[in-house]
């Protein structure tokens, strides 16, 4: 049975009515809009005038040394990512035995499938019988209501791993070298997931491997290709809604040269500035704060656009099995702050929060 009949969100089936014009579900491919239209349509538009332009981060992103953190002499490396994790929920890694090469073919490859025509990007759409949503594949989020604010940006998103779960289908054949390219990063990236988690576990005082065996060989890998067009309103219009991740833990590769990624810390949004020495940013989504117990929180994301210039960011998501009950993995991190839930049923309710603004994490707290 394929995964993503599993996992499916429960978007109602279109046409619900025969009768009714329901094509504000069919959300447009926002490159496409883009190279139309000299204002964003209302659809696009902030309602609460909420303030977009992000402050400058008090002090750097802390950057860890993924080679020394995972050594024996790692005690100043674990410090500083306590210390990260307190403050910003997110950190950079370097060191991580990824190739320079690597990561620019991959933002490369990444690029040169988002330059092609929409109707080759549509041939991998995420809307079967170009209608029911599914998480795979080309465009974009669901939409569930009429009054949902739309995003201004584009995705491919697929399953990398397990393997035995790839929907090749999905996966672009252009450029050529695209699926070689994305099974390396999928493979180098999995170690660096591996030494994350190994070292989280020993910040935790708990067995090493405690937090790695919570994903089982079915655990879902996906790879996410973000695609923000350039936006004639970047004051008014978001590219990615606020959010926290779901899965447990999210490799993200930014552009180099364009920022967008905002974070939210005391009420306040912060830009993340670019990196161009190859760093990737680790961001713990809501699967491991309840893992943890809320010792380790998912930061509160967004990401803005820019009137220029195209920005692309590729994230790898570390979920868990569909069916594990997600719950903390040990006695010692104390009485349950948050209710079970499997993964599988995270994902149907993240959708329906995420488009009404609001957070999954809320309706989970005890
Ligand atoms: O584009 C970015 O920098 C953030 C992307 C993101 O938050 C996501 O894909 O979940
Ligand atoms: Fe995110």
């Amino acid at each position: 049975m394929h995964l993503e009949r599993k996992i499916n969100v429960s978007c109602p089936r279109y046409p619900r009515n025969p009768m009714a014009d329901e094509s504000w579900r069919l959300p447009n491919i926002v490159q496409e809009l883009a190279a139309g239209v000299q204002e964003p349509p209302s659809r696009y538009l902030l309602r609460d005038h909420d303030q977009i332009a992000g402050a400058e981060i008090p002090e750097p992103i802390p950057t860890i040394d993924l080679g020394r953190l995972s050594g024996s002499n790692g005690a100043d490396e674990a410090t500083k990512l306590r210390s990260a994790l307190q403050n910003w929920g997110l950190f950079l890694v370097s060191n991580h035995g990824v190739e320079t090469s690597l990561i620019d073919a991959v933002t490369e490859a990444a690029r040169e499938f988002f330059r092609q025509p929409v109707e080759e990007k549509k041939k991998h759409s995420n809307l079967i019988d170009g209608k029911h949503f599914q998480i795979e594949g080309y465009g974009n989020d669901p939409v569930q209501t009429k009054d949902q604010v739309l995003d201004w940006s584009d995705r491919l998103h697929l399953k990398v791993e397990p393997e035995s779960e790839r929907n090749l289908a999905f996966w672009p054949t252009h450029p050529k070298s695209f699926r070689n390219i994305l099974h390396e990063y999928t493979l180098k990236i999995r170690t660096v997931k591996i030494n994350i988690l190994l070292a989280l576990a020993k910040l935790l005082e708990l067995d090493e491997d405690c937090l790695i065996n919570q994903f089982s060989d079915k655990a879902l890998t996906t790879a996410r290709f973000n695609y923000y067009s350039p936006c004639p309103r970047p004051d008014l219009v978001l590219g990615l809604k606020p959010h926290s991740d779901l899965c447990a833990l999210t490799v993200l590769l930014m552009d180099k040269d364009v920022g967008g990624l905002q974070i939210l810390r005391d009420g306040t949004w912060y830009s993340v500035p670019t990196v161009r020495d190859y760093s990737l940013l680790i961001n713990f989504g809501l699967t491991l704060e309840i893992m943890t117990n809320g010792i380790f929180r998912a930061p509160v994301h967004r990401a803005v656009t820019n009137a220029e210039k195209e920005r692309i960011s590729v994230a790898m998501f570390y979920a868990v099995d569909a069916e594990k009950v997600i719950k903390p993995v040990a006695d010692v991190l104390g009485l349950a702050r948050y209710r079970t839930i499997k993964g599988k049923d995270l994902l149907v309710e993240h959708y329906e929060h995420f488009s009404r603004g609001a957070k999954v994490v809320d309706s989970l707290k005890i």
